[in-house]
């Protein structure tokens, strides 16, 4: 049986359109606008402070909003709606908030009875399943390691088949290894048709897993694809690696029409501005064999989305 059945309802998971918080005088996020589509995993990611927590929280119906509108699965964002909403919705928190003393199994019961879910056992060994967890259920939870542990809350936050899972930082503190693991099965689960809105820190993270991604810095900076917002906000380049300095770079890249501007890169590498990586390449390769380098390669400059967070968060000049 599907954990996951397909939704009906039409319309974006979440739109959102100038929402704000304020906690007092302090601004927590303002006039933040973007619309998450149904089956889209969507990245929020932000440095310490930007206000993803409360935007989880505020969407999720724990806090109100100070001003601005949004609909949450399908259903206006008022108070009014709040207990209808929490039933289309999960929310996985940061700490995952079990009961250490009781098993894995335990621990679903006691939420799948606290959520009212009909036909609990069904659903628990859904989850069980979908979180490879089957063979834990009877381990006690204080004695599973931290990436285990966040998979139960994953099953946890699924034993009520959400629409929008909103993940507030799912990987924090894990090992790479078990980052990886919980990361598939993030993947996994939105392959299987559920809307992902996940909070992280974990750039190279946000890369494989998202379709889209805003970068919050208590207002949103930008919104797009990885690849997208790569190609905005730098130009294409090529990185040529030599065997040892060229003698004059000025005069052997002056003299190529493609070549837009150039910059060294470690002690014989150069970053070569071009508009057409693959036409400037061979011209690139040529004049480099001309003035005697040795070409050890030529290959087009990769911006992360690292570069690009850098870029927009902390105003640094990525190249
Ligand atoms: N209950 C609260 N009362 C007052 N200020 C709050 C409250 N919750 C959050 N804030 C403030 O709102 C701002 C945004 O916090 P938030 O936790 O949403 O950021 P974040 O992007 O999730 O940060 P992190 O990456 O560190 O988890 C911060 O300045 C924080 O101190």
């Amino acid at each position: 049986m599907a954990l996951i059945k397909p939704e009906s309802t039409v319309g974006p998971a979440l739109s959102v359109r100038h929402l704000s918080k304020r906690f007092g005088d302090r601004v927590a996020f303002d006039d933040v606008c973007f619309e998450v589509e149904r089956g889209e995993v969507f990245g929020f990611l932000g440095p310490n402070g930007a206000g993803k927590t409360t935007t989880v929280r505020t969407l999720g119906t724990l806090l109100a909003p100070t001003s601005g509108e949004a609909t949450v699965a399908g259903l206006p964002l008022t108070p009014a709606n709040a207990a209808r909403i929490r039933r289309r919705i999960a929310i996985m928190p940061e700490s995952p908030g079990l009961y250490l003393r009781l098993s894995v199994l335990e621990n679903l019961r006691c939420f799948a009875d606290l959520y009212e879910i009909p036909d609990p056992a069904a659903r628990i060994g859904d989850a069980l399943r979908a979180m490879n967890l089957t063979g834990r259920a009877s381990d006690v939870c204080g004695t599973l390691s931290k990436g285990l542990r966040q998979r139960v809350a994953l099953a946890r936050a699924l034993l009520a088949d959400p629409q929008v899972l909103f993940l507030d930082e799912p990987t924090s503190g894990l090992d790479p290894v078990a980052a990886r693991e919980v990361q598939e099965l993030i993947d996994g689960l939105s392959r299987r048709g559920v809307t992902v809105f996940l909070t992280t820190h974990r750039l190279a993270e946000a890369e494989r897993l998202c379709d889209r991604v805003a970068i919050l810095n208590t207002t949103v900076r930008v919104i797009g694809r990885p690849g997208e917002l790569r190609e905005r906000l730098f130009t294409p380049a090529l990185t040529v690696r030599v065997a040892a300095p060229l003698a004059d770079p000025g005069q052997v890249f002056a003299g190529l029409p493609a070549v837009e501007g150039w910059r060294p890169d470690g002690a014989a590498g150069y970053v070569l501005e071009v508009s057409a990586p693959d036409a400037a390449a061979p011209a690139v390769t040529r004049a480099l064999v001309a003035a005697g380098a040795d070409v050890l390669s030529i290959s087009r400059t990769r911006h992360s989305l690292e570069d690009v967070y850098l870029e927009l968060v902390e105003g640094v000049g990525a190249g």
